[in-house]
């Protein structure tokens, strides 16, 4: 059984996404060169350290594996290759001429401690699609899993969560009063723009995220959706979102919501594939619902919305380029115009550059009285250790890309290895770092602390 063992660290080695104990794999045929995606759904949990050892619990229970392109006539022709690389794979051994010869996939013989099943997806369709017909009514669990689900997915909850709440921020920060049925329209129209926006991405490049890992699990690519769904659905809850806005907040506050619908669903989704330029074009995007927010109730004129939506301009370049460094062959196989992969070197740099640009960002929100100084120490500290990975990879890929290190492939390879780790440090930094620099300029509000020192809060104001 020197096999399980073995297996097991390769299969540590070779994971790219790790969800609820399934652990995918990602491998190419040399033969076809088409990625293929194994899916173990035998491997139940894979821990960290603990006690100094390695914690692996691993199931031997039934292996299927189904590949990711199985469309069309090509699957059978491709079915034997694709059952060799999986056991290739499974075995961490190139002889695998014995099984594939004999096309005994099913039964790799003694040689694996567990049993390889190769699924044909379109046989699985139709016995799942059939054992949907023959369950009685349309219940609850039906409508969940049919549509409600399927849905809220189409909107990307976790992105729309946080762009509403860049927007309700930026409201809780602009100087002028509030309201409550204002902020609920606010919240409500912005919430339903983000997810008419997000719909129409999706409905447009099923094709494109069947191709990722991190994508190819979205309703539209699963077929649980129609493209033509998706732009209904859009079209219904932007329309409800952009009304909300125009009859709830103010007009400024709808096209604005409009605009950024328009924006991200046509302009930067169909830019993804053509240039570069496209992260900065995303940026943009993700800068309209902080000023949504301020524009609620307060005047765009006020410098302070530009600081805050600055902030959220920049932000995004330490956060997506390092993302993207480290899937940056997904995104080149699936034909996105990256600088992940177009520019290396210049990924890492923007990263530095906007997470510099923070620094007095943060000192304009001071400057302009929307905060107290004391937020230039505690956003200071984020932002600097945000600075300080960003330069640790921008500083790793300088050495990786510098005419030396490109000579010694050796070298170059182990430099990557340490770049693809601090690029993941940078983007931790960057997803604990935005919600910190907002909730510190709202705990460091001007003004909020007056009660405790009322004369303080009688100077006159000395910049607006
Ligand atoms: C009010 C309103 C309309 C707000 C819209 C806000 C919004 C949708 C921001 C998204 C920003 C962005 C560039 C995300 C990445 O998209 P991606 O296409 O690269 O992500 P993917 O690869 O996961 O599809």
């Amino acid at each position: 059984m020197s096999y399980f063992p073995r297996t097991s660290a390769h299969l540590m080695r070779n994971v790219l996404a790790q969800n609820k104990g399934t652990v995918y794999l990602r491998i190419t045929t040399q033969a076809t060169d088409i990625p293929i995606q194994i899916r173990f759904s035998g491997v139940r949990h894979i821990s960290g350290n603990r006690g100094g050892k390695q914690q692996q619990h691993i199931n031997t229970a039934p292996i299927e594996f189904t590949p990711n392109f199985g469309y069309g006539d090509r699957v059978p022709k491709l079915d034997k290759k694709v059952g060799a690389t999986a056991l290739k794979t499974l075995r961490c051994t190139d002889d695998v001429s014995n099984a594939s010869e004999a096309g005994t996939l099913s039964d790799p013989g003694a040689q694996l401690p567990f049993k390889v099943k190769l699924v044909d997806p379109k046989e699985r369709k139709s016995k799942r699609s059939s054992s949907h017909a023959t369950s009685q009514g349309f219940d609850l669990q039906t409508l969940k899993k049919k549509i409600i689900i399927p849905y809220l997915q189409l909107t990307k909850p976790r992105l729309t969560i946080l762009v509403m709440l860049s927007a309700i921020c930026s409201y809780a920060l602009s100087p002028y009063p509030a309201s409550v049925s204002e902020l609920l329209c606010l919240t409500v129209g912005t919430t339903l723009c983000a997810g008419s926006a997000n719909a129409i991405n999706m409905g447009r490049e099923p094709e494109f995220d069947r191709q990722m890992v991190r994508t190819q699990a979205r309703p539209v690519v699963r077929g649980d959706v129609t493209p033509t769904q998706a732009f209904e659905f859009a079209a219904l809850i932007g329309t409800l979102g952009v009304s909300t806005l125009y009859f709830g907040v103010n007009p400024t506050v709808a096209i604005l919501g409009a605009s950024n619908i328009a924006l991200y669903g046509w302009a930067y989704t169909s830019m993804k594939r053509k240039h570069i330029i496209n992260t900065w074009l995303g940026a943009l995007v993700g800068t309209i619902p902080p000023l949504m927010g301020w524009a609620a109730a307060s005047p765009l004129s006020h410098p302070g919305s530009w600081c805050l939506a600055g902030l959220l301009f920049a932000w995004q370049f330490p956060h997506f380029n390092t993302l993207s460094h480290n899937i940056r062959n997904e995104y080149k196989n699936a034909g996105y115009v990256m600088t992940a992969w177009k520019n290396p070197l210049l990924n890492a740099r923007v990263s530095l550059r906007y997470s510099i640009l923070m620094f007095p960002l943060c000192f304009g929100l001071s400057y302009f009285n929307i905060t107290d100084w004391y937020y230039q120490i505690d956003s200071g500290l984020i932002n600097a250790w945000l600075t300080f990975w960003a330069f640790k990879f921008y500083w790793q890929q300088r050495i990786n890309y510098s005419a030396k290190t490109l000579k010694d492939n050796v070298k170059f390879n182990k430099g990557l290895s340490v770049a693809n780790i601090y690029a993941r440090k940078t983007f931790m930094a960057s997803v604990l770092h935005l919600p910190a620099i907002l909730i510190l300029a709202i705990i460091h509000k001007k003004g909020r602390w007056d009660w405790i020192y009322p004369g303080e809060a009688k100077r006159p104001q000395e910049r607006l």
